[in-house]
């Protein structure tokens, strides 16, 4: 197990791919962790340097008193990816994580070359609803949002299947502090402003059935970036990953071998992802 200790937390993290390749990292979503990835990463090209990590708060990283603020969440990703001897990577991540994305484009750009954002936005819902859905975990602990939030993460199809219940045990099993500090990170966070000054290339990609980041409210975040291209999954929910990762394999392939060509500021990877290659 590789844990990364950056002083005052320590972040686990796992790699995959090639050590020596570009690299590609992901950030994970609220009440998940780094296995939100699992069904993605095996059918992404050979020849990238596959970096993944849990959250503050989340799976097996620390999980420090609350309330977080996405400025320490976004601190979290920069010093891991320095720590890691990560430049100019190419950054996945989903909702909450997807701020995380837009916030280190915003501070570090020789850290991102180029972004994928799914299921996310420079603004997520209310300071209210935030507050509310603190006081409701706070009360009754995450079993008592499960069924909602359920419902918001995943399309009627995929709540019958039998791995629904596996989810449901990673969202009720997050550390409290860890969700409500989170969620206050959130609450805090409009990007509007900086994220409408980024330039770089991104790949926003949306659930039809996304009851927590709707596909307009992702596409309106896609349109405050230059460079931003905007795909849309049929039939997914808030989790694109997990219930169509042949859908967002495929269109992150896509992307990766475009900007992976790219010269990246300040990457010294001279890097030729193999083509149509999956392992
Ligand atoms: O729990 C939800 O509603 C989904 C969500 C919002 C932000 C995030 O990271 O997940």
């Amino acid at each position: 197990m590789d844990i990364c200790d950056l002083g005052d937390i320590r972040l686990h993290w796992r790699q995959d791919g090639d050590p020596a390749g570009a690299p590609v990292v992901f950030a994970n979503s609220l009440g998940t962790d780094l296995r939100l990835w699992d069904k993605v990463i095996p059918l992404l090209p050979q020849g990238y340097r596959y970096i993944r990590y849990d959250m503050r708060g989340h799976g097996l990283s620390d999980c420090p008193p609350g309330p977080y603020a996405m400025g320490a969440l976004v601190r979290d990703a920069e010093r891991l990816l320095d720590a890691l001897s990560v430049k100019a990577c190419v950054f996945v991540g989903l909702s909450i994580g997807g701020m995380i994305a837009q916030g280190l484009a915003v501070k570090r750009l020789d850290l991102v070359r180029a972004m994928v954002i799914s299921n996310t936005a420079a603004k997520i819902g209310t300071a209210e609803m935030w507050q509310a859905r603190i006081s409701a975990a706070r009360a009754g602990g995450l079993e008592a949002l499960a069924e909602p939030v359920m419902e918001r993460w995943f399309s009627r199809r995929f709540r019958q299947e039998a791995e629904l219940a596996g989810w449901r045990n990673m969202l009720t099993r997050t550390p409290l502090e860890g969700y409500v500090g989170c969620c206050a990170a959130i609450a805090g966070t409009d990007f509007y402003t900086p994220t409408s000054g980024l330039t770089l290339p991104t790949l926003a990609i949306a659930g039809s059935e996304d009851g927590s980041t709707p596909a307009d409210l992702v596409r309106e975040t896609a349109d405050l970036i230059r460079g931003a291209e905007f795909h849309l999954i049929r039939g997914a929910g808030h989790l694109p990953c997990v219930e169509a990762p042949d859908a967002f394999a495929a269109r992150v392939t896509q992307f990766l071998e475009r900007v992976g060509h790219m010269q990246g500021g300040g990457c010294g990877h001279d890097h030729h992802p193999h083509h149509g290659h999956h392992h």
